[in-house]
């Protein structure tokens, strides 16, 4: 199991970080305006953004008590890097990476596009993905910015690569932990199985072993919303979900009854993200 890049911490609890009870005696600082009263060693900013056309949701979580400020952004939208950059420069953060839960089908990831605006970030996906990036994540690995980290738990069945980021354990990480699940599981739905490797058995497996065995307060951050939903928990998913709280065997007959058309930008975003997005925008704004 391999660490990557510098320590760091999080507050989840989202808009409203709050406290981290001290595990380690560092001392008390004061607290900012933006996380509020902290005695912990580090604190966790969060901001959840929204991507209209495609309904994405993209995360930035930040170790705003580390002095450098790093930062990690998950699954950025091509059409509001300018927005994600303008705000990352406006908190004073430093980006270290960012990750994308799968090889999304039905926008391009800004991923490309932070990469040539912000020197010295690093993209990262599964390995399993099979698509190109500086860094391959297998399943346990830890993403560290500052003090806190995010933790890989494969979760394929949606794409065969697809993996769900969830905060760390610990008295030092944040309390309840979140878990960015991509299209894995969706509020009260899930990512479709009928294109890029999609099998529903093993999303089946894949939520109730790696998302739903997660503690019940957990936080569930999806990709994708159409129903103007913004988060969810476990609890919340094992009581309602309208097709994950079935045996495999109806959930299975209901994804094969989806009818769901395919994503509008199914063959411009799929081989687009295989590379990460768009890695020369000098070139392509030459087209
Ligand atoms: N209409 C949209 C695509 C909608 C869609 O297919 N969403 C995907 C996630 S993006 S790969 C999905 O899994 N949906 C599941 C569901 O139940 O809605 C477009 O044309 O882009
Ligand atoms: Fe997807």
């Amino acid at each position: 199991m391999q660490a990557l890049g510098v320590a760091a911490v999080v507050n989840p609890a989202s808009l409203t970080a709050r406290c981290l009870l001290p595990s380690r005696a560092v001392g008390v600082r004061s607290c900012s305006s933006m996380t509020g009263p902290k005695t912990a060693k580090s604190s966790l900013l969060f901001r959840q953004l929204f991507e209209k056309e495609s309904s994405t949701y993209t995360y930035l979580l930040a170790d705003v008590s580390h002095p450098d400020r790093p930062a990690v952004m998950v699954d950025p939208v091509d059409k509001t890097v300018e927005r994600d950059v303008a705000l990352v420069q406006q908190l004073g953060l430093k980006l270290l990476y960012v990750v994308n839960t799968h090889v999304h089908a039905d926008h391009v990831t800004g991923t490309g596009l932070l990469k040539a605006k912000v020197p010295g970030v690093k993209s990262a996906i599964s390995r399993a993905s099979d698509a190109k990036a500086d860094v391959h994540l297998d399943a346990g690995e830890k993403i560290h910015f500052g003090d806190l980290y995010l933790e890989v738990r494969p979760t394929p069945g949606h794409t065969k690569g697809c993996v769900t980021y969830v905060t760390g354990e610990g008295p030092e990480q944040p309390s309840p932990r979140m878990a960015f699940t991509g299209d894995a599981l969706l509020i009260r739905g899930c990512g479709r199985t009928d294109f890029q490797g999609g099998d529903a058995s093993q999303l089946y497996k894949s939520v109730h072993s790696q998302i739903f065995s997660l503690p019940k307060d957990t936080l569930l951050y999806p990709a994708h919303d159409y129903k103007g939903n913004t988060v969810t928990t476990v609890e919340e998913e094992l009581q309602h979900n309208p097709r994950l709280t079935k045996d495999e065997k109806e959930f299975k007959r209901i994804m094969q009854n989806l009818g769901l058309p395919y994503p509008k930008m199914i063959d411009v975003a799929v081989p687009a993200n295989m590379v990460c997005g768009i890695q020369d925008p000098v070139a392509m704004s030459a087209v």
